[in-house]
Order: C-alpha cells, then structure tokens, then sequence
C-alpha cells in the first residue's frame, strides 16, 4: 500500500484548498525549522573539528539508545577511543577525553568546573520539592554549603569509630552463608554469592546510616522488592543521564509526573521514618554509645543550625543508601570473581591473608588489612579492571576555555567528560595489557627501583578516576574501603572458596553489574 494515501485521503476530506495548504504548512515549518536548525548547530558547531559518531554530533539520542543497551556502552566508548583517539565528540556540544593528565584540571578544587545538568536527575524529591543531594548539586556554592558540616563524619577518624558495628555485621553475613550453604547436612552447598554482596551492602549502610538494618542478610532475598526498585532507578538514571531534559517530563513532570513508577519512594519514606523516630524518641535501635550517621548529622544540625535543615539531612540520608551500595558489591564481586578467575592470584592472596595472623572469630581490623600488599594489589587492580564507575563525568568548560594537549582549543560552555572506565584501560598509562586482570603491575616489578616505582605508581595514582577527584571526589571513599576490605578477608580467611563453574563466566548486566557468581564455601579447619 502506498504510505501517503492514508495522508492523502485525510487531506482529501479537508474542505478547501487553503486548508490543506496550512495543515500542510503547520506540519512542514516546524520539522523544516528543527532541520535548519539542526544543520546550521551543527555548522557552526566549534565541536565540528572533532572525531565521532556521525549521529553523535546531531544528537544524544544515539546515547541514548545506545545506553539502554547497557554494558555495550562502556564497551562502545572504550572501542571509540581506540577508534578515533583521546578526543571523541560524543553529543552535540560534549567531549569524552581520555587525557589522565587533565584530571587534576577538570577535578579540580577550585569549583570552576560545574558539573552539567546530568546530576539534576538524582536530586531527591522531599515532601514534593526537587531537592539537591551532596553529589547532584551543580551549583558549587550550594555544594560546599552541603558538604562543611558533614565532610569530618567520613574521614578516616569517625569510619573508624564505626568499626565495631561493620564487624558484627560481617560476623551476622557470615552466619547466614553457613546456616544457609556451609553447614548444611549434605555439606556445602553452590549459591549466587552476586546478589549475598548487595545484601551485606545494603544491610551495612542501613546499620551505619540509621541503626537499622534493612533485613536482606535474615531474609536472605530482596523480600521487599526495594533492591529491584533500586536497580530500576539505576537503569533510569543512566539513560536520562544522556538527555537529561527527559527527567523533567518523566520523573520530575511539575504538572503530572509520569513515571517510572515509584523510583526513590521507598528510599524515602524508610529514611523519613528513621528520622521521625529518631526525633520523637521512639528509635528502639539506636544505642547513644554508638552514634551512627543519623546522629552525626543531627549533631551538625545542632552547631550549625544555619546550614542544616531537615530537608538536608533528608539529602544526606538518601545519598548514604543510594550512592554507595551499589558500587561498594560491584567493586567486591569484582575482587572475589577475578581472583577466583585467576587461581594464582587466588593463591597469593588467600596465602598473605592466611598467613597475617587475623583472628579468625574477630573482626578484621580494617588498618592491619589494608597493610597487606598483595591484596591491595588485588584491590586497586579490580578497582581498575572491572570498576564500579563507567559512566562519564561530566564538567562545563569554564570561562577561559580549555587547550587540549593536541593544541586545540575547546571554548566555555562546552561540555567536556571522563569516563573513568575508558582512563582505566589507557595503554599509554598501563601498558598494552590492559584487558588482563594483572594485580601484579601494581607491585615493584622486578628490575624497577624504588623511586622509578614511587613515580610510576604516583603517575598512576594521578590518572585514577574510580572515586572521582577534586571536591567532588567520593566522600564514601574510607567507607567503601572499610566495607570491601574487612568482607573480602573474612571470607578467604574463613572459607576454601571456589566457582562451581569455573569456565562459566559473570552476567553482566546494566553498565557493570555483575550476577551470576555461582560458588562454594567450605569452612576452613
Ligand atoms: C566502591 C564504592 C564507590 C565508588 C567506586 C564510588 C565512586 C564515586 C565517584 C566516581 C564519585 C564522583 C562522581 C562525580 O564526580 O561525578 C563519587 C561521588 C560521591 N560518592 Fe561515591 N563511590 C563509592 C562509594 C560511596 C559510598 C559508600 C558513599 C556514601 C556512603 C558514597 C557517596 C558519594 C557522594 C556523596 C559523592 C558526591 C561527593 C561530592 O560531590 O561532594 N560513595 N563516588
């Protein structure tokens, strides 16, 4: 059939000729007049000079679409550097670098980089207003005016403090894998260890942030369903990261909201719950000889009552939940699966951690395991090789513009990222081994001396995007570390681990998430 009879017999039933003329003419100027103006932006675009997909320079939709196929974008920006080089237009007004050397610039201390309207998407929504979090404020003063009164409660000192309670949390996760898989009457049994991390994650943070445990570690599934709420609003995330306009006429609609349904809801209405409890009294759990996050925050209220209100502490709360769980199990699934992939780094580790003198029925103290050099090898390695962050971050080029190390010049208002995943597997940095999962190229090679080894790892040091850098780096950085350290040894130290499968091979799924790490534990003698 032909296409446009449909168009002609509804034009046909128009009763004049200047009808048809306007309805035409009303159809024809707008999609003339987007097309003109897509051609003269991308004319005049200073961007032009730049390599990329062609759709790129036209429009984000291809990220778009691109990123709801989820892992093949992280795999697709990887393969554009190699393509096209350290610069890649990747939008119509956006540059990806792959320049290490510009970290220190765009991350800098100095707030002149903004970070872009892709942050707006995570602000919370509390009590129906839109709502700035610590890490999707854009706009640095509002930033820094979050982030004074709360910055000392996750350093080292105070994550320190928090010690006892991640132990016995540890000692609890423990105790269900045995209940459940170790010591059963039919000996140990294969389970999905994936979906036990993001337990233990988000059971952990609960505990630390408000003195409750969300309960996944008794329950021993996402009994409540938020786990899979939270992973849709990843999903969602990522995609209306790359149009971000798209959050105003979905999630954040003033008018009528649309969807996705129920993002976040959850998330607040169990912070919001803690918090009145909390204040009215009536918070069972909370022991005032363990302050936990919740009361750290209550006290920053308290000395400085000017810069902290509830619906900031609200922020504050719903960040701790969001911003950590997620990438903290991707980073320990990473460590175990890659070690366990590579049985001689297996043995390595598991020999330097059994050999540390760690009391097997006490908590690992998180100082003496991060003094193990092998296993921060292995760490920094997996951090490196399969890390939790793959997606761009995005900054606008500030007044003065930006130059290149190629000598070109990018102007302000450009929007220019990094992906910490693509600086992750630059060859000029790590080598042309960069695909192999190698925890010995963080040591002292043999041959090297101790300054050229010093610099190299410095220089490494510097191109390291995985937690962020300048004063938008990870506040959570001490925290993740404490939580992946203290798990990952107790488990080797408690248990012979191995991948039921070993040929089989983790589901990755979103942009790095992993499922489908099938293993058996056997207690140790
Ligand atoms: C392995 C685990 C983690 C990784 C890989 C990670 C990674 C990152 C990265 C790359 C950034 C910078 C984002 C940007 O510049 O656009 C960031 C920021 C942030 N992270 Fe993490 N994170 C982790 C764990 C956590 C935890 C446990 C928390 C909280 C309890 C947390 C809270 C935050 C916050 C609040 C920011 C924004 C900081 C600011 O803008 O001042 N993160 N994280």
């Amino acid at each position: 059939m032909d296409p446009s009879s449909g168009i002609k017999s509804y034009l046909s039933l128009l009763p004049s000729l200047d009808l048809k003329v306007s309805v035409v003419g009303l159809i024809a100027v707008p999609i003339l007049t987007l097309f003109g103006w897509l051609v003269y932006s991308w004319l005049t675009s200073p961007l032009r000079k730049y390599p990329g997909p062609f759709l790129a320079g036209w429009t984000n939709l291809w990220r778009l679409v691109l990123s709801l196929r989820g892992r093949n974008y992280p795999m697709t920006m990887r393969k554009l550097h190699e393509k096209y080089g350290p610069v890649v237009r990747i939008g119509p007004n956006l540059l990806d670098l792959d320049y290490p050397e510009l970290i220190k610039t765009i991350f800098s201390t100095d707030d002149r980089w903004r970070k872009t309207e892709m942050y707006d998407n995570n602000n919370a929504i509390v009590d129906g207003k839109n709502t700035p979090t610590l890490f999707s404020a854009t706009d640095p003063a509002v930033h820094a005016r979050m982030k004074k009164p709360i910055a000392k409660y996750y350093a080292v000192g105070n994550i320190l403090s928090f010690e006892a309670r991640a132990d016995a949390l540890v000692k609890h996760f423990c105790n269900e894998l045995e209940r459940r898989y170790v010591n059963g009457p039919d000996g140990p049994k294969a389970f999905d260890l994936s979906e036990w991390i993001i337990f233990y994650a988000w059971d952990l943070i609960s505990t630390l942030t408000f003195s409750r445990s969300f309960g996944y570690l008794d329950h021993g599934h996402d009994f409540d369903g938020a786990i899979a709420v939270t992973d849709k609003a990843l999903t969602y995330f990522i995609a209306v990261a790359q149009m971000p306009f798209l959050d105003y006429l979905l999630d954040k609609n003033p008018v009528v909201r649309i969807g996705p349904p129920g993002l976040g809801n959850t998330m607040v209405r169990v912070t919001l719950e803690a918090l009145i409890a909390r204040r009215t009294g009536q918070d069972k759990n909370f022991d005032p000889a363990m302050p936990d996050f919740l009361q750290n925050f209550l006290d920053a209220q308290a000395a400085t009552p000017d810069l902290v209100d509830d619906t900031i502490i609200m922020g504050y709360l719903l960040v701790n939940l969001i911003a950590g769980a997620d990438n903290t199990s991707i980073v320990i699934r990473s460590i175990i699966y890659l070690s366990l992939k590579h049985p001689a780094v297996y043995r390595r580790l598991e020999a330097e951690i059994l050999a540390a003198g760690f009391d097997r029925d006490k908590g690992i103290p998180y100082k003496h395991a991060r003094q193990l050099p092998y296993f921060d090898a292995v760490v920094r390695e997996a951090v490196r090789a399969h890390g939790a962050v793959s997606v761009a971050l995005e900054r606008y080029v500030p007044a003065g513009g930006l130059t290149l190390p190629d000598g070109s010049f990018v102007p302000p208002g450009i929007a220019v990222c990094m992906n910490p995943d693509v600086l992750a597997h630059n060859r000029g940095i790590y080598g042309d081994d960069v695909d192999e999962f190698r925890p010995e190229r963080w040591l002292q090679a043999p041959g090297e001396d101790a300054e050229t080894y010093r610099l190299r790892i410095q220089k490494w040091n510097a191109s390291d995007l995985g937690f962020g850098d300048g004063s938008r780096v990870c506040i959570g950085k001490t925290l993740a570390l404490l939580e992946i350290y203290k798990v990952v040894a107790t488990l080797v130290l408690r248990y012979e681990m191995e991948l039921t499968d070993p040929e089989k091979v983790w589901r990755l799924w979103q942009w790095s998430s992993q499922k489908d790490i099938v293993v058996k534990l056997t207690l140790r003698e």
